[in-house]
């Protein structure tokens, strides 16, 4: 399994990062009494090309969680935390992540940019999440991005919910920014508007609290996905 997660999940037959998050934005539990091996198993068994895995506290995350999901996988792996500075990039790597998230809502953009550059550097793949146009037109070096449209708000630390109208209004801004990996993160509630999101032209999807949901019927909800994937 290589470690390029760009590359790992443009290329994948069915591209979803699948998530590992201990709770939902209402701090519901999302494990269901299964243990993060068990998670981890089911999402290799289904092909996933790399995983996410949430470290922010907001969601029942630590750092701890990173590593025991790096034991236990050797897919490519996103860590998704309040990422603001160059230590958090070395913590990152230190954990055996392959790709960071940084949120263009919560950033000034000098610090984007240069954190940009600074993940590059390590050798991990910049997830840049945005939310609004102004956002994407200053996503930085987008071709080396990975560029995310959140459907949520994480200044509500994502309690709305998705729209996934914002998805689909903003699929063709990013894809104009010259990214190779264009891709639908948060909120993205069933197999039928995953689907519809890739069909607008997103390349990637990132999906949590819903896959999670379906437990040990994972198969299941993929099997309806690609249902609605081969509709013209
Ligand atoms: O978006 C952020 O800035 C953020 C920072 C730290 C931890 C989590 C963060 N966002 C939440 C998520 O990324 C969602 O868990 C992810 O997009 C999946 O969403 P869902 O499918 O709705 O569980």
């Amino acid at each position: 399994m290589g470690t390029d997660f760009r590359a790992a999940l443009r290329d994948a037959r069915r591209p979803i990062v699948m998530e590992v998050k201990r709770r939902d934005a209402a701090g519901a539990d999302l494990f269901g009494g299964r243990s993060v091996a068990r998670i981890v198993a089911t999402y290799e068994r289904a092909q996933a090309p790399c995983l996410s895995v949430v470290t922010g506290r907001w969601f029942g995350g630590t750092p701890d969680l990173l590593r025991e999901v790096r034991s236990l996988t050797d897919r490519p792996l996103l860590q998704k935390d309040f990422i603001t500075g160059r230590r958090d990039l070395d913590r990152a790597v230190a954990l055996g992540a392959q790709a960071v998230l940084l949120t263009a809502r919560l950033l000034a953009r000098s610090t984007l940019d240069a954190l940009v550059a600074a993940a590059v550097r390590r050798g991990l793949t910049p997830f840049v999440e945005v939310a609004t146009r102004a956002e994407i037109r200053a996503v930085p070096r987008p071709d080396e991005c990975v560029v995310a449209v959140n459907n949520a708000d994480i200044g509500d630390r994502e309690r709305g919910g998705g729209d996934l109208r914002r998805g689909l209004d903003l699929v063709d801004e990013v894809v104009a920014t010259g990214t190779r990996c264009a891709v639908s993160a948060s909120g993205i509630d069933g197999p039928a508007s995953a689907a519809r999101l890739l069909r607008a032209g997103y390349q990637g999807l990132l999906i949590g609290a819903g896959l999670l949901r379906a437990g040990d019927d994972l198969p299941g909800w993929l099997a309806a996905f690609e249902q609605h994937r081969a509709l013209p």
